[in-house]
């Protein structure tokens, strides 16, 4: 079984069918894009994998344990973390704090510690910090932790979710569109940003409308249309797959 596979994966709102036996397997270390027009089910994919919704059929399994019957914070501590598409940060909160806020899933002391301040309490706190340091530092963000989150450049802001996603010891990472809202200099420092968090021995899945990046950093491409699977393969294939082609170019006539 794959490290983590996705196997026909349904996801039903009531009449609407957001996803349709949809199959997905990603191995350590690559990197994976779900594509797909608006509306292709690619985000409510990542909420299915992430337990926000819980699919109406088919099964998640992550190293080989199943977790689409799994709350999200049981997700996250198995070792899969995201980001939004609408940046979510606590923005009134400084850049160290945002990250230690990624670590609570682990904190291993009990109220009673954090009440009397115990040394255990101490010594936990102090190693969050350190390590919070390290997660900024490898990230480029090491000489804005004491600054507000609000007050970062716009690719900072994503690099810090991607940050606080890091804290919670993630293994795999979903990126949901990390470039949207970014001109072409902020979305090549992502895109070299992308490839650094493979070199560190992230697993990335990636949703992204910006093909350049997509087809650049990839190593396998999934492509989704009305809920369905209907292409999988290497960037250079995908590119020139008719069937990718017409449901862009198809779509695109309906908004037109
Ligand atoms: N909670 C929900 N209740 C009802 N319908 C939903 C819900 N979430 C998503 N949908 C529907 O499921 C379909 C797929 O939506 P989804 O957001 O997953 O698409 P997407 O591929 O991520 O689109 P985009 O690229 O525009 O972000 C859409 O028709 C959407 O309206």
């Amino acid at each position: 079984m794959a490290y983590l596979s996705i196997d026909k994966i349904s996801m039903h709102f009531g009449g609407l069918v957001a996803l349709e036996d949809v199959s997905i397997q990603v191995e350590p270390g690559e990197i994976v894009s779900i594509i797909g027009p608006n509306g292709a089910g690619k985000t409510t994919l990542f909420n299915v994998i992430t337990g926000v919704y819980k699919p109406t059929s088919g099964s998640i399994h992550f190293e080989n344990q199943p977790i689409h019957n799994k709350e999200p914070q049981e997700i996250v501590k198995a070792g899969i973390a995201r980001t939004f598409q609408n940046i979510r940060l606590c923005k009134d909160m400084r850049v160290i704090e945002n990250v230690l806020l990624g670590m609570h899933t682990h904190t291993d002391y009990h109220f009673w510690d954090a009440v009397f301040r115990t040394k255990k309490f101490k010594t936990i706190e102090l190693e969050k910090h350190e390590e919070a340091l390290r997660i900024l530092t490898s990230i480029g963000l090491q000489d804005q932790i004491h600054n507000y989150a609000t007050n970062l450049p716009y690719g900072a802001q994503r690099r810090l979710e991607i940050s606080r996603a890091i804290a919670t010891k993630a293994k795999i990472i979903l990126l949901d569109e990390p470039a949207a809202g970014m001109n072409a200099f902020e979305t090549d420092a992502l895109l070299d940003f992308i490839m650094e968090l493979k070199i560190q021995g992230f697993t990335i899945i990636l949703i992204e409308h910006d093909m350049r990046l997509v087809m650049n950093i990839s190593d396998r491409i999934y492509v989704i249309d009305h809920g369905k699977k209907i292409a999988e393969g290497l960037p250079k294939d995908i590119a020139k797959n008719p069937r990718v082609i017409e449901a862009y170019l198809g779509r695109k006539e309906e908004n037109a």
